[in-house]
């Protein structure tokens, strides 16, 4: 008797050229849902971080950007917006064929297109939350990537939590200032209600463990809520009461108005980058 079954197919070879803390959310991710590490590439250059790699993931880096590249079928850039350029200029010639997700902050697909000679590129921004699956990516896709393309992008980065496709490319540098560095903007608070807790005669270990299910609480009470966050502060402000008085006070010191402000600055920043590291041909 003739066996008629075909093998499944090969989940796809993914490449990643950084091998930092963005791409091992990715790749925790991508190894937790089944994907096997023999369908990873890495280039890393950084000994300490190969060594990270191999022991927390089984997974062999290679330091310099090799054939091995050519089965990848989409390529992540995970490296800084300023070392973005460099490595591409070593890696284009491996990957013709590939699909590009770029999570760098910053770098236009413009420029991406120019060093990789494809305009096949999809930009991503994800957050560190990503490391625990709780992370959201706001995604942007060049007219050259077709429906496959975002499929095999969403099920890469659906690993590491939530994600949001934006129309525009310009918004991401709206989701960088709001979701790619937010998760910094919740520590910065932790730190004040910490030491906050810790003044008013709290343990700083007491304190922390407050203020951190606070916020974890307070984000899941929202994400429940058919109710939007003025309807739910107002619920927890009694008339004359302690919330009342907290911010009574913030809203006197226009500490809404400042967290706007510091919001922008960040969108400018990200605009910046792009001139920085993005402009060079
Ligand atoms: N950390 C964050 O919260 C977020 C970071 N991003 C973006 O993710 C990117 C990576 O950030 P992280 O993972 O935090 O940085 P990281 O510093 O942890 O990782 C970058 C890795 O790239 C490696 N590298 C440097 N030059 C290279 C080259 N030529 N070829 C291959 N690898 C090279 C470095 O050795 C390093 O291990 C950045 O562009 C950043 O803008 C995006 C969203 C959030
Ligand atoms: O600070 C940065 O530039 C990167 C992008 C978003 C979070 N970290």
């Amino acid at each position: 008797m003739t066996d008629t079954r075909t093998a499944p197919p090969q989940p796809p070879c993914i490449a990643f050229i950084g091998g930092g803390n963005m791409a091992s959310a990715l790749i925790g991710g991508l190894l937790g849902r089944g994907h096997p590490a023999s369908q990873i590439e890495v280039v890393e250059p950084w000994d300490s971080a190969r060594d990270a790699l191999r022991q927390r993931f089984g997974i062999d880096a290679q330091a310099h950007a090799g054939a091995p590249l050519a089965r990848a079928q989409l390529v992540v850039w995970a490296v800084k917006p300023q070392a973005f350029q460099d490595a591409a200029q070593a890696t284009a010639a491996q990957v013709p064929q590939a699909l590009h997700l770029s999570v760098a902050a910053g770098i236009p697909t413009a420029s991406i297109a120019r060093w990789l000679g494809s305009e096949r590129i999809v930009r991503a921004m994800p957050n560190t939350p990503a490391l625990v699956g709780k992370g959201i990516t706001g995604l942007f896709a060049a007219r050259a990537v077709d429906a496959q393309g975002r499929a095999l992008v969403e099920r890469v980065i659906a690993t590491t939590g939530q994600l949001v496709w934006v129309d525009a490319e310009e918004q991401l540098d709206a989701v960088t200032a709001l979701s790619g560095s937010g998760p910094a903007y919740v520590f910065l608070f932790l730190q004040a209600m910490q030491q906050a807790g810790q003044d008013m005669g709290l343990s700083a270990a007491q304190a922390y463990q407050l203020a951190v299910a606070t916020f974890q609480g307070a984000a899941e009470l929202a994400a429940r809520s058919d109710e939007g966050p003025e309807v739910l502060r107002q619920r927890v402000t009694s008339k004359g009461g302690t919330t009342h008085a907290a911010i009574t006070h913030m809203q006197q010191q226009r500490i809404p108005e400042h967290f706007i402000a510091a919001m922008r600055a960040a969108e400018r920043r990200a605009r910046e980058l792009a001139q920085e590291f993005g402009a060079t041909p």
